[in-house]
Formats: structure tokens, sequence, C-alpha cells
């Protein structure tokens, strides 16, 4: 029988509400995958609360975490590495130790970068030089990179200016080495205004996906941590890439109309579950 794929997630912890691991660990156990997850800050809530209490890890706590999984012989069982959130610049080089170190242990090892910067926009709180780190250092080390529209805007340096556009934007990703670039929240001029546009691209392919723009008071948070937690783990599942890319839109937007439903501002993930492993809709991507 086919062991349990295990993935290492190295995101941030909140203790209420859902963002970082407390978005992405429950939804890929129950998937099926064994997450081993790794909290680089461990905050009473998310930062778009602009208030909080709570600890950035200190960053050579990650290596030694890594180190103590290998002690017991488990470490070369990991089979993908995903992070997200960072506290620091330095968490992130010591998780680029932890990934080499791992891929020398299973060279089959995979590692997602879900590339979580700051934006003034966005209200979400990130160093600046995390993002910096992001841009010169994580993405050259990943396999999948899984940026939002703003995200996708930093790397380049500039905004699109259309759909064909952000196309040219992700797949210039590409030449920093990952195998594919899944961009979880487009935005470019004239997108239509109700629809929740994604991207995927290969060096062969581009898959454009268009799911309903729902309508929030406020807008939900962890929704990327959730989005890139069940991409990795349908890939681990054996699933190919554009099964996973259709799959976590599928999965994704029932939490979102769960979330909606009962008007929260945190992520319904608990009421959501059974939907989570067996999405009712699916949205067909397209092949541009
Ligand atoms: N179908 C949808 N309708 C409305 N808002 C959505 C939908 N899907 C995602 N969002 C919101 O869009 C924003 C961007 O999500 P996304 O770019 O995937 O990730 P991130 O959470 O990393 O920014 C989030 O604030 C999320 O709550
Ligand atoms: C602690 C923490 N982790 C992760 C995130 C990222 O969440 P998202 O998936 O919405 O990018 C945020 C956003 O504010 C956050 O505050
Ligand atoms: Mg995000």
């Amino acid at each position: 029988m086919k062991s349990v794929p295990q993935i290492l997630t190295i995101q941030s912890h909140v203790v209420f509400g859902h963002a970082g691991n407390a978005a992405a660990v429950f939804p890929m156990q129950r998937l099926g995958v064994n997450v081993w997850p790794l909290n680089t800050v461990q905050f009473s809530n998310h930062t778009q609360y602009k208030q909080w209490t709570g600890q950035v890890l200190p960053p050579k706590q990650i290596f030694e975490l890594a180190q103590g999984i290998e002690a017991i012989g488990e470490l070369a069982n990991c089979d993908a590495i995903l992070s997200g959130y960072l506290g620091t610049a330095q968490q992130g080089r010591e998780i680029l130790q932890v990934v080499k170190h791992i891929k020398e242990l299973n060279p089959k090892a995979i590692y997602l970068c879900d590339p979580v910067m700051g934006h003034p926009e966005k209200g979400c709180v990130v160093a600046p030089e995390v993002s910096e780190f992001l841009l010169k250092e994580a993405a050259s080390a990943a396999d999948y990179l899984t940026p939002n529209q703003l995200e996708l805007d930093s790397f380049i340096g500039r905004h699109p200016t259309s759909l064909a556009d952000c196309i040219e934007m992700a797949k210039s990703l590409l030449k920093y080495g990952p195998k594919a670039i899944m961009v979880k929240h487009l935005n470019y001029p004239e997108k239509q205004a109700d629809s929740f546009e994604m991207l995927l691209v290969t060096e062969q392919e581009t898959w454009h996906l268009q799911r309903p723009l729902l309508a929030f008071p406020k807008q939900p948070v962890g929704v990327g941590d959730l989005t890139s937690g069940i991409f990795l783990s349908c890939l681990l599942l054996g699933n190919s890439l554009l099964d996973a890319f259709e799959f976590c839109a599928a999965a994704v937007h029932e939490v979102l109309l769960e979330t909606q439903k009962h008007g929260s501002y945190e992520l319904e993930l608990v009421a959501t579950q059974d939907r989570i492993a067996h999405p009712r809709v699916k949205f067909a991507a397209k092949k541009l």
C-alpha cells in the first residue's frame, strides 16, 4: 500500500482564528496527508486585526527542530516542505537550509514556497526584508511558487497591463527554477468584475481559471495559505498539476461559500470539512 505523504509546513500559527498553519494544517490532514507543523510565529490572531500579541520563533530553532526529527530517523521520510508567512528573513534562510538538507536525504522531496509579502492595500504585516529575501533567495530554491497578484508584481517590479501580461510575468518567474507558478489571485485592467481568477503556468502550458467573486464585508484572511496547502497536498496525493489546480480552486470556494453564509470574518474550515475533501463544485481551467 502506498504510504501517506508527509508534509513539513513552516508558517505562522494563530491561537484564535485561521491564518498560516492555522488555516492550512487541518484541511491538509482532512485531505489525507500527514502534516508536520512548524510554527514561524505564534500570534494571538492574524495581523489584519491590526493588533496582536505573541512571539516570533528564534530562527536557529527551525534547523534545530529539523535536526530533532533527523535524530529519530524520520527526516528522510519528508515528501514536501511548504513555507508561508515568515517573521524575519533570517527564518527564511534557516528554512532554505532545512529544504537543502531534506533534499539531500530525500532527492524526491519538493518545496512549495508561498511568498507571503506585506502590502499596504492588503494590510498583511510582513517586514520589507522578508519580501527582499523571497525575491532574491527563496524563489530560486522553490519547485513551486504561489504568489498572488501583489506578490507577482513585487517579484517583477510593475503592475500588469492585461491577462497576457500577467502570463508573461508569471512565466518569467520560471527562469528562477520553479517547475510551475500558480498565481492564486489575479488582478489586471479589464478583468471581469464578478470573477475571481487564477493562473497556472509551466514552461509548456498555461491554464486560466475563473470562479465567482463572492462579496464579503471584510475580506477573509488565510485564503492564500489554504490554497497553497490544498494544492501541495493534492500534488502529493498523486494528482496532476492541472487536477491539483482545479481541486484547490473548488475546495477553497466551498470554504468561502460557507464563510459567507455564516457571516464570519474567520474561515469556516471545520464546518466545510467534508466539502474540502469532496467539493460539490468544479471549475474547469481553460488552456490558453
Ligand atoms: N471567490 C472569492 N470571492 C471573494 N473574495 C475572495 C475569493 N477568493 C479569495 N478571496 C479573497 O481574495 C483575497 C486574495 O486571496 P489570495 O490572493 O488567494 O490569497 P492571499 O490570501 O494570500 O492574499 C483574499 O483577501 C481572499 O479573502
Ligand atoms: C499571521 C499571519 N499569517 C499568514 C497571513 C497570510 O494570510 P493570507 O493567506 O491571507 O495571505 C497573515 C495575513 O495577514 C497573517 O497575519
Ligand atoms: Mg497570502
